[in-house]
């Protein structure tokens, strides 16, 4: 039997709350028809902010439960969404509060840290007040770029991998980053060069990246394409030109050529056009080599908050062995490492235990043991091979470390555990594990890393109580 299909309708409906992307949320109720009661309708939208009283159509509206769709109009403002005069809004997506009062934002992520810790049975007491930015915009130190088929040079629509946005300006890229996005759409635009289009696998210029080094100013723009720099000498030298010309901090300018169909920042064959392939970056004072794919903190003020904050828990003193699980290249091994008599770090990715071993001996540190290895298996052979830390700090992705590998943390037994966090929702339930180990949570700390997005960073300290 065909479905009945009900009329478009236009309501004017207020926002009663976010979900856990950030988007608006309202859950609405048909008027009775025919002596029914009123059929539950679920409409969700971005870029709103609670109390905010839009205009929506929703087509077959009695007919569905749920509604994902964009308002027609704003009626009127709820009492946290900014004046839009002074921002540069970002049309692409991916900063669902980018309407709402900064202040308002560092409420609304105090309140999801709580959440999850309370429902997980902690005490709300031990989280402290979040730390946010002083100037929460163009934070970024990386920025990543896609060239569309119609020549525009931006992020694509959150959704929709087809659309380009072409980006006039951003809210959260440093203005030179701004300039260079310019400087290569100029160069594009005079020769004449394609974008890649995802539909017919044909076009030149797939994407743009854009590293600045807070602290050194070096810059890195990285071009990746699908044939190779030396096929096109001319318009390779006129970038190098124009980009050198223009930015005196230039250090690195790569060329890299990629033909996978799928992956579009991927590296076969990488050509350094200008400079060395990678650049200084700094962070509390230690240095760091940055190379294209290298993952570092992309907020460098942020950052630096959150690795006083692990050090000050950690309270390490020369006399202990540290562990830094899930330890990347080494943002907080090296801190830890420069006050602890020995540091051992475990990350599964090779290329990054590299470059921490390469920062370690780039800032004088003979005292750092760092092992390619999963978490958990890793942790195994440390107590084999290295021995027992005094002190174990971890900082794992967005899904946490999981059960297992909070078992075998709870099996080492060390006095403290300073967990850096990314997702309160796995921090809260991988802290529920350690409690059968005799640990109890003391302090959490969020840190707005990521102002506008629904993230939010935790450094928290887990002592044992024996
Ligand atoms: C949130 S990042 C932290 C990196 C580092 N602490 C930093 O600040 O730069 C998480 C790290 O865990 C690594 N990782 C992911 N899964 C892992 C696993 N199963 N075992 C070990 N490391 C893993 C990732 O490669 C990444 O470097």
């Amino acid at each position: 039997m065909k479905k009945e299909i009900y009329p478009t309708e236009v309501l004017d409906v207020t926002i009663d709350r976010l979900d856990e992307k950030g988007r608006g949320v309202v859950s609405y109720v048909h008027a009775p028809d025919k002596g029914s009661n009123g059929k539950h309708l679920k409409i969700i939208m971005n870029n709103v902010v609670p109390g905010d009283k839009v205009r929506v159509t929703v087509d077959n509206a009695k007919g569905r439960k749920t509604a994902v769709i964009e308002y027609d109009e704003l009626l009127s403002p709820g009492p946290s969404r900014i004046s839009e005069v002074n921002i540069t809004v970002n049309e692409a997506g991916g900063t669902p509060l980018q309407f709402m009062k900064y202040e308002d934002q560092l409420k609304l992520k105090q309140e999801l840290v709580q959440g999850y810790l309370v429902e997980k049975g902690f005490d709300v007491e031990k989280v402290q007040l979040i730390i946010g930015m002083e100037n929460p915009y163009r934070y970024r130190n990386k920025m990543e770029l896609t060239f569309g088929s119609d020549g525009a040079l931006g992020m694509h629509r959150q959704g929709n991998f087809r659309e380009i946005i072409d980006m006039e300006d951003s809210m959260l890229a440093p203005e030179e980053m701004v300039q260079v996005k310019h400087a290569v759409s100029q160069w594009q635009k005079d020769h004449a060069l394609s974008g890649y289009d995802k539909d017919s696998k044909e076009g030149l210029l797939r994407n743009l990246m854009m590293r600045k080094s807070f602290a050194t100013e070096e810059l890195m723009v990285v071009i990746f394409a699908t044939e190779r720099a030396e096929d096109l000498p001319e318009v390779a030298a006129d970038l190098t030109n124009r980009l050198s010309g223009q930015f005196e901090n230039l250090a690195s300018l790569i060329w890299v050529l990629n033909r996978n169909v799928a992956d579009s920042t991927q590296s076969e064959e990488e050509m350094v056009l200008f400079g060395r392939d990678y650049i200084y970056d700094q962070l509390k004072g230690f240095n760091y080599r940055i190379w294209h794919d290298t993952f570092f903190q992309a907020n460098p003020v942020q950052a630096e908050k959150l690795v006083d904050l692990a050090l000050d828990y950690a309270e390490v003193d020369a006399s202990m062995r540290t562990l830094d699980l899930f330890c990347g290249v080494g943002t907080f091994s090296l801190p830890m490492a420069a006050r602890s008599k020995e540091l051992a770090g475990i990350e599964i990715v090779e290329s990054s235990i590299q470059s921490a071993r390469r920062n370690a001996v780039d800032n004088g540190l003979d005292n750092t043991y760092f092992m390619v290895s999963d978490a958990r298996s890793g942790l195994k052979t440390l107590k084999e091979e290295w021995g027992q830390p005094d002190l174990l700090l971890l900082d794992p992705p967005r899904s946490g470390a999981g059960g297992k590998v909070m078992r075998s943390i709870g099996r080492f037994g060390t006095e403290k555990i300073v967990y850096v966090s990314c997702n309160p929702k796995s921090l809260a339930e991988d802290l529920v594990w350690l409690r059968d180990f005799g640990y109890e949570l003391q302090v959490v700390q969020p840190v707005d890393q990521f102002p506008h997005t629904m993230h939010v960073e935790c450094v928290v300290l887990i002592t044992r109580n024996i």
